[in-house]
């Protein structure tokens, strides 16, 4: 048998179901069963016994008890729980997510990901977020899609922002993973003008926020700054070959232009940089087309 609710009763005796007011045209009243809802429960719980027969037990007298205060309005809160076996932590709100590396604040880094709702930079996210660190996506969703990342939505780690990196954005971030940029080649002819300003002004704001934060730098450059190479296979003292005037021109130049930029970065400034030259890759989420 259920142990019976938990009542509250005022000084008269009467029981008290909601707290505020509803009058002169305001209404503030909230039921006391949705309140204790979200603050009752314990948000942050600490895990050290694998027997997964004993965590079921006491979870469910943990419901039990909670369900007492909170009639049907059990499943609202939040929740963390530490295993310290594996150093994860796993977080819960409405949907649970996959346990993250509880790392200590000094470790944590506060990266930005641009681009991070495309295919390279959703399983870079995934990463990311796995090993502790707190991500924030800017995309402007030209290519990628939310559905991406979607896993990710809601836990304390992660934002995610619909913007233009054409234009600035002000952050506080430790590393810049910077993928903006259409990436095949029906995607980069589509605004050719487009694509080469991406390029250009996306890693010229990106690399300033850089210089200005001190962050490390990552760009995702591409095996097309090589062109239509003669020499087999590409090596990086390899220079290219490349038509500036061709229908991939505004690919190729602009990514060659944000490698330049990247350079002329590290070394007037000293920003920490790197270039990772993407040669074709495809997987899990690549859309199932040719490019
Ligand atoms: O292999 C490569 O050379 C390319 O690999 C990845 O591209 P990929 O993940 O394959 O392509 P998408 O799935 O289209 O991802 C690009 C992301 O950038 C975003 N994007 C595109 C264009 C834009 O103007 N702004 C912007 O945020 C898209 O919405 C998308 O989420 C990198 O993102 C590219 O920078 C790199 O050139």
């Amino acid at each position: 048998m259920s142990p019976s609710p938990i009542h509250t009763l005022d000084k008269n005796g009467v029981e008290i179901t909601s707290v505020g007011f509803n009058r002169f045209g305001f209404d503030s009243e909230v039921p006391l069963d949705v309140l204790r809802a979200l603050y009752l429960r314990p948000h942050y719980v600490m895990s050290s016994a694998p027997n997964k027969i004993k965590d079921i037990e006491a979870e469910a007298e943990e419901e039990v008890q909670h369900a007492r205060f909170t009639g049907e309005h059990s499943a609202y809160q939040s929740k963390s729980v530490y295993h310290p076996s594996t150093g994860c932590i796993s977080y819960t709100t409405l949907s649970r997510f996959p346990p993250v590396k509880l790392l200590a604040p000094s470790n944590r880094k506060r990266i930005l990901v641009t681009g991070g709702a495309g295919f390279v930079g959703s399983h870079l996210v995934d990463r990311l977020m796995l090993l502790g660190h707190e991500v924030t996506v800017i995309d402007n969703f030209f290519t990628g899609s939310k559905t991406t990342v979607s896993h990710w939505i809601g836990h304390p780690n992660f934002e995610m922002v619909r913007h233009d990196v054409v234009e600035p954005f002000m952050i506080e971030c430790d590393q810049i993973y910077h993928l903006a940029c259409p990436a095949s080649p029906p995607h980069y002819q589509f605004n050719a003008v487009k694509t080469i300003k991406t390029s250009f002004m996306g890693t010229l704001n990106m690399l300033g926020l850089a210089k200005r934060t001190k962050a490390r730098f990552l760009i995702s450059s591409t095996s097309e700054i090589y062109g239509d190479p003669e020499v087999h296979p590409q090596t990086e003292e390899y220079w290219g070959h490349v038509n500036p005037i061709g229908p991939r021109a505004c690919y190729d130049e602009g990514k060659r232009v944000a490698e330049t930029l990247t350079y002329g970065f590290q070394r007037q400034d000293g920003v920490d940089v790197r270039v990772a030259r993407i040669f074709n890759t495809y997987g899990p989420r690549s859309e199932l087309r040719p490019s």
